[in-house]
């Protein structure tokens, strides 16, 4: 099974806090981040009842620490339309779909919640391997943060044993600063390089590619740079 951690950014209400801890507990899970959040009082240690050691377990960390500490990271949101996923053309999966494609993954795994207000911000949601929202009535599609962590919990529970040797994130941080410098050596326009670095890691980041993968990407990359310095 990945080790699935339950990211919440910024919450603003305790209460959602507590009761997120004690959902996952429902579900077998107890590693809780929490990013920057609201102070926690008696009121998320009332509301986790006897997930009260998995709030206080919780692990405080930024943004930027979870993307650079997780394999793989899975971003929610309930505003589709809105969202990234169109402005970017970015794919959504369903918590079954996201089931599915991290499965097999045998390394650490982040679900991200954003803030009760606003959620996650677009570059937030965008810097993820995967977005998942959950098919909801479109008459009222924005769930109770600690809700929806509820139904990502009941759906993540109990994968497997993952036996897929995933790319961490420093790999894959490393592989697009890769193609990024790539791209000026092909004299990429400058005008496309925005849209075409967010293609790459659209692509790169859903597939799952391994340590092995990543440094044959680079290789490849060598190859093509040492032709172009020595075709004359
Ligand atoms: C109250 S919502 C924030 C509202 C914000 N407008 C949004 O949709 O992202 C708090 C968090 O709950 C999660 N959430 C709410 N509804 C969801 C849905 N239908 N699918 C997936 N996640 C959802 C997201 O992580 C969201 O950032």
């Amino acid at each position: 099974m990945p080790e699935i951690s339950i990211v919440l950014v910024e919450p603003l209400y305790e209460g959602n806090v507590g009761f997120a801890a004690r959902v996952m507990k429902n579900f077998g899970f107890t590693r809780l981040v929490l990013v920057n959040p609201c102070p926690l009082g008696d009121d998320a240690a009332m509301r986790a009842s006897h997930a009260r050691d998995v709030l206080d377990g919780a692990r405080r960390m930024t943004t930027d620490e979870v993307y650079r500490e997780f394999d793989f990271v899975v971003t929610t949101t309930g505003e589709v339309s809105k969202s990234v996923c169109t402005a970017m053309r970015m794919p959504y999966y369903t918590p079954a779909e996201v089931r599915e494609i991290i499965a097999d993954i045998d390394g650490t795994v982040a679900v991200l919640f954003g803030r009760e207000n606003w959620g996650l911000a677009n570059e937030e949601l965008a810097r993820a391997n995967l977005i998942c929202t959950i098919p909801t009535s479109e008459a009222y599609p924005i769930l109770n943060l600690s809700h929806a962590v509820g139904i990502l919990c009941y759906e993540l529970a109990n994968l497997p044993r993952g036996t897929y040797p995933l790319a961490g994130q420093v790999e894959m941080g490393s592989l697009y600063r890769h193609f990024d410098a790539f791209l000026d050596r092909i004299d990429h326009p400058d005008f496309k390089r925005e849209n075409t670095m967010i293609l790459l890691r659209r692509v790169l980041g859903r597939t799952k590619l391994t340590t092995r993968e990543v440094s044959t990407l680079h290789g490849l990359m060598r190859r093509a740079e040492w032709h172009m310095e020595n075709k004359d």
